[in-house]
């Protein structure tokens, strides 16, 4: 019975999970809290791996271990392996003059983003690898000319965990000690897909566009295959390549061509695996890569779980009490609104926008009103990307929905009604953590596809559809205001 590792080093927390590599039965867990913010010190996410490993009661008895990590993250190092400065995150959007910058240098408005959406499957937003590089050329030239390699931050951590050796047998370690060469950062397909450097159609890099958005070449990973060897452990374990969440979440419930996966974490993402890889122009589906050797057309918003903390929050109550509420009020809470771009958005493009609430009366004036539309509004923003997705021509057999916020009530049933399809809900599991593992597993036992595990009776979610509560929405989304300060 060998044991195998997947890691999920996600924008909130690092969860590990422990499982045996032929059957998929789960063993052991452990999970660790991530730094608030949008700009993160690396070391931060060390310390967590090396908790939750610690948690998951140490690597020493496994066989593999695979690490996958939010994507898109800016991790620079020195030539001598040191972090620059802190990581800039997915949902950090202070690179979004540098998107609109790049797509006009390629041609700008339509032919821009066509150039970019045929070069390397997506037309670079805020979030994106390349256009936070571009920022800190502009901004940081002493930082920028400190830089000699840039990764991302499943690269960093499975970069450090080959280096250090630590196999967690509890050690915390966030020193600078471990591997320092450069030249050995590896990654894959999937992750390498979302840095605006690399073309999932050709499977390579595009040093001309990175040279183009920094102002000089950098040393990047290697792009490993979906089963390769990353590196070892002193036990002989071996290190799979990892890959971006979305790609691991995808492997974790098993995805095949039909199936949508809608996450609900701190990001909302809807994508689909895909034979073909997607080149959107404009530029809500991102044309990503998998971890099988296939292609994963995602769209992803910056809005999700966090908007049901926040009106939790606002309201004073707890997640469940939140969920009990949103159930209370009517479809459409009586036509109150909540456009849900706390962090501003990726899709739509509205990377200054704030939240709103519309439709308020004496009526809708109430917790339940508020809970309801909170729950419709980040779900009307994934439907929208639903129908992104299936205008690149997606086919929808079914939608399956996972991530933290999946664990509500209310998002559970009232997807249904807004997604105007059922939703099928997996038990509740750490999907992206689980896909590492999966991935973990396929280095350690070989073979041309990975493992075939079962994941447990998903509970099927059915309602009548309500298409005016996308309706009203679609008439408010775009009445917002730009934050005042970035
Ligand atoms: N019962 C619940 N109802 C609603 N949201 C929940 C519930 N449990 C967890 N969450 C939310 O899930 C989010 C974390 O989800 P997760 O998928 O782990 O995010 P990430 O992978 O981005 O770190 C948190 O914002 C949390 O509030
Ligand atoms: O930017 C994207 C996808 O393009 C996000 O999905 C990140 O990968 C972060 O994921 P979570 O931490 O929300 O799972």
């Amino acid at each position: 019975m060998p044991l195998v590792a997947g890691v999920d080093s996600s924008t909130q927390s690092c969860k590990v999970v422990i499982r045996d590599a032929d059957t998929g039965k789960l063993v052991r867990t452990g999970r660790a809290a991530h730094p608030d913010g949008t700009e993160v010190d690396p070391r931060a996410w060390w310390q967590a791996l090396q908790e939750a490993i610690a948690r998951a009661g140490g690597l020493a008895d496994v066989a593999a271990v695979s690490i996958a990590g939010q994507q898109h993250g800016m991790v620079c190092l020195d030539s001598a392996g040191t972090v620059v400065r802190p990581a800039l995150l997915w949902n950090d959007t202070r690179s979004a003059q540098a998107a609109t910058d790049l797509v006009e240098e390629l041609g700008g408005g339509q032919t821009g983003a066509r150039a970019w959406a045929d070069a390397v499957g997506s037309v670079p937003l805020a979030s994106f690898t390349i256009t936070k590089l571009r920022w800190l050329a502009r901004h940081e030239p002493d930082n920028a000319a400190r830089v000699a390699a840039v990764c991302l931050p499943h690269d960093w951590l499975t970069w450090r965990l080959s280096g250090t050796g630590d196999v967690g047998t509890g050690d915390v370690r966030a020193s600078d000690i471990g591997t320092s060469d450069i030249g050995t950062l590896r990654t894959d397909r999937g992750d390498a897909s979302g840095t605006g450097y690399w073309s999932p159609g050709s499977g390579e890099y595009r040093y001309d566009l990175l040279e183009h958005a920094f102002g000089r070449r950098l040393a990047v990973p290697v792009v490993l295959g979906p089963n390769d060897r990353a590196g070892e452990l002193p036990n002989g374990a071996v290190i799979g390549p990892g890959t971006g969440d979305n790609a691991a979440a995808a492997l974790g419930v098993g995805a095949v061509p039909g199936d949508v996966v809608v996450s609900i974490g701190t990001s909302g993402t809807v994508s689909s695996v895909a034979d073909t890889p997607a080149a959107d122009a404009s530029g809500a589906v991102a044309g990503f890569a998998d971890a099988t050797g296939r292609f994963l057309p995602l769209v992803c918003t910056l809005n999700a779980a966090r908007v049901l903390d926040a009106t939790a929050r606002m309201l004073g109550v707890d997640l469940d009490e939140l969920a009990r509420l949103a159930l209370a009020a009517p479809a459409g809470a009586d036509g109150l609104v909540v456009v849900p771009y706390l962090e501003g958005e990726r899709t739509p493009n509205r990377p200054l926008a704030t939240g709103a609430v519309h439709g308020l009366t004496l009526r809708t004036a109430s917790p339940a009103h508020l809970a309801r539309a909170a729950v419709e509004g980040l779900l009307c923003a994934l439907a929208d990307g639903l129908d992104a997705l299936v205008a690149q021509g997606a086919t929808v057999d079914r939608v399956i929905l996972v991530g933290g916020g999946a664990r509500s009530e209310a998002v559970r049933r009232i997807a249904p009604e807004v997604f105007g399809c059922p939703v099928r809900v997996p038990p509740p599991g750490e999907y992206v953590a689980d896909g590492a593992a999966r991935q973990a597993a396929w280095v350690a036992l070989g073979g041309v596809l990975p493992p075939s595990w079962t994941i447990g009776e998903a509970s099927e979610y059915d309602a009548s559809p309500v298409p005016a509560v996308r309706e009203r929405y679609a008439e408010v989304r775009d009445l917002t205001v730009d934050r005042l300060t970035v």
